[in-house]
């Protein structure tokens, strides 16, 4: 009976083992499948600048830039627009669209060395501001310098008189950047010859082409296609993939190659990069003054910071409240002229100071315009609104803050969209970053509409916004009575005078920098926006907090920021290279490009689309005459 019974469960074992093979089978199959995956990525991963095909040249300036390895975005575009292929990149902010294009577009004009004759320039880079021009400008000559090509390059602004376009485009430059705006001024005006630019263009970038519509460059854009010939090669670059791009897609683009991030299609997915860490502080609107005080002055958060305020006043009242307590910062709003602008984002940029206190006020604007309807009425709301405010200006959008560690909402945004825009200006690149809004009940609902939208249950990873963790209701109150005390020494009249002083010491500023910057285009030290606005100077005993006000928690919190400053070697001058390797993958936005179901999925995994090879984006052909 025994044996009976050890022999059933005998065959009862070898029965479960026959089962469970197949099963071990399968896994093994899987796990050879995952590990073959992995390796594939791995690979596509290590793919160098070498393995795309650039040119050693750019590749030396590149290193010289600290740059050694391209981002998944470049990994996929340079080598197709190498081909002379018609691309559409949608990559988040942040992921490394400008060299993605520039360097592939840099090393056909240096191999395909333009024709003498031509007449008009190769290359058109169109982006929505001036400032985002400036910005790519800035990049290409930089590149070129390092280089040591021979390449014109100009920056169109409609500010330019017509003979100082002429003299800009005699030569003519080999590429242009500008906004559909002024390119159109300068066909239509004949300071562009028509004909010379279907002879001689090969190549057109829309850069930030989401924002190209919304910005009220239709007709423009329009009016261009009609001058651009079948033969030129269309680059379409942006951040997210709204009706705009698809509309914009269909004006101009043949047969383009589609480059997705997998999740892009959805706004809090393009927008906030993965390693920023999202804070908010429940207060009273009276309250926010005495916590973005004990924020910076108990230095609880990383520097730079970028403050966003929803007004110009209150940027003012803010920079004036600061002063107070020794901290410098800088305003920047559309109000200001473009030249100093330019040089604030230089400055801050280049670390000459730690807070930027920028008005965005775009959102409003920029609806607005949206529900305005017919262009012609969206034209003359822009026309209407550059005379007191700059229409090309925008503090927010596709602007690349440098090196930005913390993005703090001193007022909540208007909508979810100037959210997620806003806390994009950190986290660039390889940086982390962290954003502290500060959310008083009358903003309580916007600050729910902005929960729900970028959705915090479903990813936790990039989408939680969380309590401030670092700031204790005793380190608030230590700070209350000076807070309030220097609060009411900032009275409306005080704002308004630095205001419109500081207005007038721009408008100066700015005619000098104009002359200066012909000459010195890369002198930064000429003039300082950080400078005291206030006409008394600042009480010593407010510059230092004493111990006594500092709590225990308070002084951990002020310990743990320094350490992790540290760590992550943030200091004005801190290269990027430093602390590089330090990131774990899954946070760097520049490698978060995973792969998607397609029918033709790069190994790189990036959504790759060629042109015939997606039957929901039949062949797109340009529908205006050549
Ligand atoms: N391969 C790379 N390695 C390291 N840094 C890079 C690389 N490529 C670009 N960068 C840097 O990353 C930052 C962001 O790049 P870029 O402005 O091109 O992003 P973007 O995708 O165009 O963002 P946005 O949509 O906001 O304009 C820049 O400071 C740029 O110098």
């Amino acid at each position: 009976m025994a044996k009976k019974k050890q022999k059933s469960s005998q065959n009862k074992d070898k029965n479960q083992e026959l089962k469970e093979q197949p099963v071990v089978v399968e896994d093994e199959a899987a796990a050879a499948k995952q590990e073959k995956e992995d390796e594939e990525k791995e690979e596509e991963e290590e793919r160098s600048f070498e393995d795309l095909g650039l040119d050693p040249r750019l590749i030396r300036a590149l290193i010289k830039k600290n740059i050694d390895k391209p981002t998944p975005i470049q990994r996929v575009a340079i080598p197709l627009i190498l081909e002379g292929k018609d691309v559409v990149a949608r990559a988040k902010t942040g992921s490394g669209k400008t060299f993605a294009y520039l360097l592939p577009l840099l090393q056909k004009l240096f191999s395909d060395s333009p024709s003498k004759h031509n007449q008009a320039p190769t290359a058109f880079i169109l982006a929505p501001t001036r400032e985002l021009c400036q910005q790519v400008y800035a990049e290409v000559m930089s590149l070129i310098e390092l280089c040591r090509v021979q390449l014109k390059v100009v920056q169109l602004t409609s500010s330019m008189s017509n003979s100082d376009l002429r003299t800009a485009l005699a030569g003519p430059p080999d590429i242009i950047v500008s906004t559909p705006a002024c390119v159109h001024t300068c066909l239509s005006d004949g300071v562009l010859q028509q004909k010379a630019v279907q002879d001689s263009l090969s190549i057109i970038v829309l850069d930030e082409a989401d924002l190209l519509l919304s910005y009220g460059y239709e007709d423009d854009l329009k009016a261009l296609t009609a001058h651009v010939p079948r033969r030129c090669q269309c680059l379409l670059m942006s951040a997210t993939s709204s009706a705009d791009v698809e509309k914009l897609k269909r004006l101009i683009l043949h047969n383009p190659y589609i480059l997705t991030l997998p999740e892009v299609g959805d706004l809090k997915d393009d927008i906030i990069p993965k390693n920023v860490q999202q804070f908010y502080i429940s207060c009273s609107a009276r309250d926010k003054l005495v916590h973005i005080l004990a924020l910076l002055k108990l230095e609880l958060v990383q520097k730079k910071v970028l403050i966003f305020t929803n007004a110009i006043d209150t940027s003012y009242r803010l920079k004036l409240f600061f002063e107070q307590f020794g901290i410098k910062s800088a305003v920047l709003n559309a109000e200001l002229p473009q030249n100093s602008r330019l040089h604030i984002l230089e400055e801050f940029n280049a670390g000459l100071f730690d807070y930027l206190i920028a008005t965005d006020d775009s959102q409003p604007q920029e609806k607005k315009k949206f529900d305005s309807g017919s262009n012609a009425v969206q034209k003359k709301a822009r026309k209407h609104a550059k005379q007191k405010l700059d229409a090309e200006f925008g503090v927010v959008r596709g602007i690349d803050f440098k090196n930005v560690h913390t993005v703090l909402n001193f007022e909540m945004p208007q909508s979810a969209a100037g959210y997620v825009h806003r806390i994009g200006r950190t986290g660039r690149a390889y940086n982390t970053g962290a954003s502290v809004s500060l959310v008083s009940p009358e903003e309580n609902d916007m600050f729910e509409d902005i929960k729900s939208i970028i959705g915090e249950s479903d990813n936790m990873d990039s989408n939680f916004i969380a309590p401030f963790p670092l700031l204790t209701k005793n380190a608030v109150e230590g700070l209350r009575y000076r807070a309030e005390d220097v609060a009411r020494s900032v009275t409306k009249v005080a704002v308004r005078e630095s205001r419109a002083q500081d207005l007038r010491n721009e408008i100066l500023n700015s005619e000098k920098l104009k002359a200066h910057f012909q000459d010195n285009p890369r002198d930064l030290d000429l003039l300082k926006h950080d400078k005291l606005l206030s006409k008394k100077d600042p009480a010593p005993h407010l510059r230092d907090v004493p111990e006594y006000l500092l709590d225990p928690t308070t002084q951990e919190a002020r310990k743990i920021v320094k350490l992790a400053r540290a760590a992550m070697g943030n200091n004005n001058t801190a290269r990027r290279k430093g602390f590089k390797g330090k990131f774990r993958k899954s946070r760097d936005p520049l490698k978060t490009f995973s792969a998607e179901a397609s029918r033709r999925p790069s190994k790189g995994g990036i959504r790759r689309r060629g042109p015939g090879c997606d039957a929901g984006h039949k062949r797109k052909r340009k529908e205006t005459v050549d």
